[in-house]
């Protein structure tokens, strides 16, 4: 399997995912918080690039979500927190998300066969499923405004390693980036959190107020589900 690390949405070519899996990550906070809102019962998620195209898709019943510069949105239900898509808020619900990156990015795989949403929580699974679809692979790091973002580079070397456990290094090749990023996660495995409390994004959310976020986007492997693109929407992938 040939797998491509792309460092940020901006150095993504959507042709470039004809044919082939692509896994997008944006531990903070985009892809940690679709998956905690459908392992927490949310019916769907609708990821879009702008407040305007998700007022347009909200349909009665439906809740809004999403930030721009960290805060939710005005007139949303939800900001880009995981900890606030709890069961009670989201049961059975259909969410439209949009966020500064991690829904674009999800948007802009849209051309792949398979697009996924991987995170730290659920990288083991993101492996598994890779493997499954026997597909060429991208991981596709959101960052942040088209810049690297540390953390998606954590959890890109981390997805690496699992596919390295379950393939064996012999049957997959990739690219520098991701040689670089699997070092990277090799060398910081054992403080996750503290590292991505040092990065740039985990320091911004940190000043405002999001600790409790970053406590839970650190935490590698804690569930098996995976998040995946069915007619533009996000639900859960079946086992
Ligand atoms: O809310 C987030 O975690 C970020 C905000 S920002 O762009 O880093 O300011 O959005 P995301 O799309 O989850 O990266
Ligand atoms: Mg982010």
């Amino acid at each position: 399997m040939h797998i491509e690390v792309v460092a940020n949405i901006g150095e993504a070519r959507s042709d470039e995912f004809l044919h082939k899996t692509v896994i997008v990550v944006d531990v903070l906070r985009a892809t940690s918080t679709i998956i905690t809102a459908l392992m927490n019962g949310c019916k769907a998620i609708v990821p879009v690039e702008t407040v305007l195209k998700a007022k347009e898709l909200f349909r009665e019943g439906d809740l809004l979500g999403g930030e721009r510069f960290c805060k939710k949105i005005p007139g949303f239900d939800f900001g880009n927190s995981p900890l606030e898509y709890t069961e009670a808020a989201v049961q059975g619900k259909r969410i439209i998300l949009t966020t500064t990156n991690g829904t674009r990015g999800i948007q802009k795989a849209m051309k792949a066969d398979h697009v996924l949403a991987g995170a730290l929580l659920n990288s083991k699974a993101c492996a598994r499923a890779a493997v499954d679809f026997k597909r060429d692979t991208v991981i596709l790091c959101a960052g942040t405004q088209d810049v690297f973002s540390l953390e998606d580079g954590l959890c890109a070397g981390l997805i690496l390693e699992e596919l390295s456990i379950l393939l064996g290094d012999k049957n997959m090749a990739f690219n520098d980036f991701g040689m670089a990023m699997r070092g990277c996660y090799l060398q910081s495995k054992d403080t996750l959190f503290e590292t991505i409390l040092a990065s740039s994004n985990g320091k911004k959310m940190n000043k405002s107020g999001f600790q409790a976020d970053l406590v839970l986007c650190a935490k590698a492997n804690t569930t098996d589900q995976v998040p995946i693109l069915e007619r533009d929407q996000m639900v859960l992938m079946h086992h």
